[in-house]
């Protein structure tokens, strides 16, 4: 399905970047993605097409890739990759989180980066874009192994970032475990206590409400999204994937404003339970992912519902979908699949977790699509928050966070249909549009008061 704001000037600016990234497949498809809709918006503003912003953009200020070599249980030695990606810092220290996953990649790390960009201009905090992680798989790992995974990659990474120069945070398999032992090698390292990493603990310098804002965040953007077009969460069935991080706090928050989440999913398949995933149930499945690493297959056999091996959940009727597992999780099938069974809002809890020509058809469908640039800009907004705290050394409490959370997310939503007015053929706010113009204004700006470089 071709998209109504292709232009030539599109097909020709991706030939130049495919050119210089060939085969990186995820960080190609991010660009292409803003590229659409930030082209003909720099038609009309000459003055970014002049001083070449986007392309400045699309190139990192600098990547870092290191060996990282570790120990196992059984004294084996082992090698892994390790990268950061500072993309840029117009506006900010750089800011992103650190992968740990099997699937790491230069081309990964660096989609994520250039999103993060964005994704932190539109929090209106100030933070530059940054993302890494490495080619470890923390799955079947014993603490201890992870302990020394994380220290040796800490080893190396911590030369490079600082508490005004880049601050990292958690992602896929790096959660307050992970962050732990990064602190604590940093602190050792370098003699100082300050805040270069966020997601830390309560105990040393995190925030509250941290672990919730990613799903929170994205809850409140369905919540700002669905109400802005006369809809409520109330009484909504929701199908999330995943059972991480963002995945867990989505399904709190949407159950607590009376939505039924009857979905979760993990890389082996998903399950569906018709009742809904309660507190309790939810729970169960806090302690399943985050102290015994199980399987979502776990939650089948205690509580007697369906599991679906293999397979993630977008064939589950449903009103609202929120994809939190990772990239690439929705293709175009899997969109007409939700259209045909009546899906009426999306919100991506996840990276990326659309591809575009799925993003096409769920918005040519009229649809309600929040990106995840947008829809899960509440995690680093938080840590935004951390990175503040930190600097101030004071704490402020759970409902001050929360409160200030909820009010970043409706500035998101509000600036998306500020910039997002009228999608070409449904002439419905366009999210997509709206976070790339309003994430991008803000860098480019910066970008081109400080002149060439
Ligand atoms: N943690 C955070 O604050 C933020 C996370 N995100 C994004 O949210 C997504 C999930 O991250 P977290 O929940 O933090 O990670 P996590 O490590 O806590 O959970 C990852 C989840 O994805 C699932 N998963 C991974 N690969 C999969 C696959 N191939 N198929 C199906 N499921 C798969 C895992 O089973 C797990 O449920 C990622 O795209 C991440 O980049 C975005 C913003 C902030
Ligand atoms: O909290 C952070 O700094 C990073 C969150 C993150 O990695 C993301 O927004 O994708």
């Amino acid at each position: 399905m071709s998209n109504t704001y292709e232009t030539d000037e599109v097909d020709a600016f991706m030939a130049g970047l495919e050119r210089r990234n060939s085969g990186e497949t995820e960080f190609l498809q991010a660009v292409e993605e803003v590229a659409t809709t930030i082209l003909p918006y720099i038609a009309k503003n000459p003055k970014y097409k002049k001083a070449r912003i986007l392309e400045r953009m699309c190139e990192p200020d600098r990547m870092i890739s290191f060996r990282v070599a570790w120990e196992d249980d059984e004294g084996n030695v082992r090698v892994n990759r390790g990268y950061r990606v500072q993309c840029n810092n117009a506006i900010g220290p750089y800011k992103g989180g650190l992968r740990f996953h099997k699937s790491v990649t230069p081309s990964i790390l660096k989609f994520l980066a250039f999103e993060q960009t964005f994704k932190n201009s539109l929090t209106g905090l100030p933070m530059g874009g940054g993302k890494g992680g490495a080619d470890f798989n923390p799955q079947g790992k014993s603490d201890r192994e992870v302990m020394h995974f994380c220290q040796a990659f800490m080893t190396e990474l911590f030369r490079h970032i600082g508490p005004n120069t880049d601050v990292p945070a958690g992602d896929i398999g790096v959660g307050a475990r992970e962050v732990s032992y990064m602190f604590g090698q940093y602190k050792r390292l370098k003699n100082e206590f300050v805040g270069v990493l966020t997601g830390k603990g309560l105990q040393f310098g995190g925030s509250e409400i941290r672990t919730e804002a990613t799903g929170y965040g994205c809850v409140y953007m369905m919540q700002d999204m669905l109400n802005h077009h006369d809809m409520t969460l109330k009484d909504q069935i929701a199908i999330v994937s995943g059972s991480g991080n963002v995945a867990q706090y989505t399904c709190e928050k949407a159950t607590q404003l009376g939505a039924k989440v009857v979905t979760m999913s993990d890389s082996s398949g998903y399950i569906y339970d018709k009742d809904g995933i309660d507190a309790e149930k939810l729970a169960f499945i806090m302690e399943l992912k985050g102290v015994r690493r199980g399987r979502i297959s776990e939650y089948a056999d205690k509580y007697g519902v369906e599991f679906h091996a293999g397979k993630a959940p977008w064939s589950v009727k449903g009103d609202l979908a929120f994809p939190c597992a990772t990239q690439n999780e929705i293709t175009v099938e899997d969109a007409k699949t939700l259209i045909g069974n009546g899906i009426k809002a999306v919100c991506e809890g996840a990276n990326m977790p659309t591809y575009k020509d799925g993003i096409d058809a769920f918005q040519h469908a009229g649809v309600l699509f929040a990106p995840s640039k947008a829809a899960n800009a509440g995690g680093v907004a938080v840590s935004g928050l951390e990175m503040t705290q930190n600097s101030m050394r004071l704490s402020w409490d759970r409902e001050e966070l929360d409160a200030r959370l909820r009010k970043i997310m409706t500035g998101i939503h509000d600036s998306c249909v500020k910039h997002g007015d009228g999608h070409p053929t449904t002439d419905q706010v366009d999210y997509v549009k709206g976070a790339n113009i309003a994430g991008f204004i803000k860098v480019a700006d910066a970008m081109l008061a400080y002149g060439v470089m």
